[in-house]
């Protein structure tokens, strides 16, 4: 994994080499990206300099213009569709409007779809490029800090099923990331912090340093600080390629990054794919329970979901199940929603735990009673 800075036509920026053999591609990473970007894609491209866009209302307003002009500097024409905003974007019938005006577009094998937009564009086009005419390759340029630090990367793509969460999908990597930090400046605070919910993930889950850096800058970060938020985009997605290139399709390792999700994703479908609920919010709630949960357990220590929970109230994101408003299913109906979840082996649970802060792993051994008097506590604690 090479990580380079370079300075030239391309502009100044921060390569995450990602390792996977004929499927390796670079995650770049600065300001200005969206600008360049005719230039770091045509390479890409064949004789025909027309890329096929996807993306959605918020972010069109704000950078397709400049994404428009950015590949124009380097000849390449662009068409784009342009899709609701919002997790419900990720179902069938935007898929199938994808797909469909993909062929309309007469996108070719060896033509090029961007996604641009946050994780929800970036999971639903993927998923529609993977399926095009049997697999066409696509680039994430994505515009959301969780879509930068975590969903561009790693090649899940997909969408909901209202049984669960990322249920219908497929593997498909991606053929460049550009992470332009630039556009982060745009997003809605909510937006940000729910993007943080997934850098603080990382650091719990497998590097204690990077999660006292976040402890000492996450406030440098949520300032608007470029440094700390290019940092903390490479720091998380160096993690993320790592683990990806050890297990690309999720055999082992690679359920580390789910660390918070068993319980993240029966909150979302839960509150129903809204708005109630974001996906890092989900997460960060998640996680405070999985490191609650090691410790009932007895595999980590008191202070680390201490810890855990004041780092994530620090940061001004939602901890609690009492931080979600409206109404929540009981703890049987929310254990029942996690019986769809895909780290399910045999029909037995599967949850990421931790020994410390840093220090996690996966696994079958958690008795249903423990997460049931978790869960019950923690919907007690709304009344
Ligand atoms: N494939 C993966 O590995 C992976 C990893 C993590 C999350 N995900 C998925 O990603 C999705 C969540 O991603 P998300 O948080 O980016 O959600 P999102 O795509 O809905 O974006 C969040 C909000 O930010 C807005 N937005 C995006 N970029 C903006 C910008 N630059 N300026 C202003 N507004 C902007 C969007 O319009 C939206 O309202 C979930 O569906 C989750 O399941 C996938
Ligand atoms: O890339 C992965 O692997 C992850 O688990 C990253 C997660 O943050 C992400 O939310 C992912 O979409 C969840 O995957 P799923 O397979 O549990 O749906
Ligand atoms: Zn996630």
């Amino acid at each position: 994994m090479s990580n380079t800075d370079q300075n030239n036509a391309l502009g100044l920026f921060q390569t995450v080499h990602v390792p996977l053999g004929d499927r390796a591609y670079d995650v770049r990473i600065g300001e200005g990206l969206i600008d360049r970007a005719g230039a770091h894609i045509a390479p890409l491209l064949g004789k025909k300099k027309r890329v096929c866009v996807i993306t959605e209302n918020n972010v069109a307003k704000l950078h397709l213009d400049a994404l428009r002009t950015g590949l124009a500097q380097a000849g390449i024409d662009m068409e784009a569709l342009i899709l609701p905003a919002g997790e419900s974007t990720k179902c069938w019938a935007e898929l199938t409007k994808s797909v469909e005006w993909l062929l309309e577009q007469k996108v070719e094998r060896n033509d090029v779809v961007v996604a641009f937009g946050g994780g929800v564009i970036g999971d639903l086009a993927g998923f529609a490029a993977s399926i095009l005419r049997r697999g066409v390759r696509f680039v994430q340029i994505p515009t959301s800090l969780l879509a930068q630090v975590d969903s561009s990367v790693g090649g899940k793509t997909g969408i909901n099923s209202p049984a669960g969460k990322n249920l219908i999908g497929a593997f498909h990597q991606p053929a460049l990331v550009l992470a332009d930090v630039s556009a982060l400046g745009t997003l809605t605070t909510r937006d940000f912090l729910s993007g943080c919910g997934e850098v603080v993930k990382y650091g719990m889950l497998g590097d204690e340093t990077f999660f006292e850096w976040l402890e000492q800058n996450g406030p440098l970060m949520a300032a608007g600080d470029v440094a700390a938020r290019t940092y903390a985009v490479k720091r998380s997605v160096e993690m993320k390629a790592e683990i990806v290139v050890r297990d690309e399709t999720e055999q082992g390792d690679r359920a580390l990054l789910n660390l918070g999700h068993t319980f993240c994703h029966a909150l979302e479908a839960a509150t129903g794919y809204s708005n109630r609920l974001l996906h890092g919010e989900g997460v960060a709630i998640g996680c405070a329970l999985a490191f609650e949960l090691s410790a009932r357990l007895g595999l980590c220590s008191q202070e680390a979901p201490s810890r855990v929970r004041a780092q994530i109230k620090a940061m001004g994101m939602k901890c609690d199940l009492k931080d979600i408003e409206g109404d929540l299913p009981d703890a049987e109906a929310l254990v029942a929603l996690m019986a769809q979840d895909k780290k399910v082996l045999d029909g037995q649970l599967r949850f990421i735990l931790a020994r410390s802060i840093g220090d996690s792993f996966v696994t079958s051994g958690v008795a249903q009673d423990m997460v049931l008097t978790l869960l019950r506590e923690a919907l007690e604690d709304r009344m």
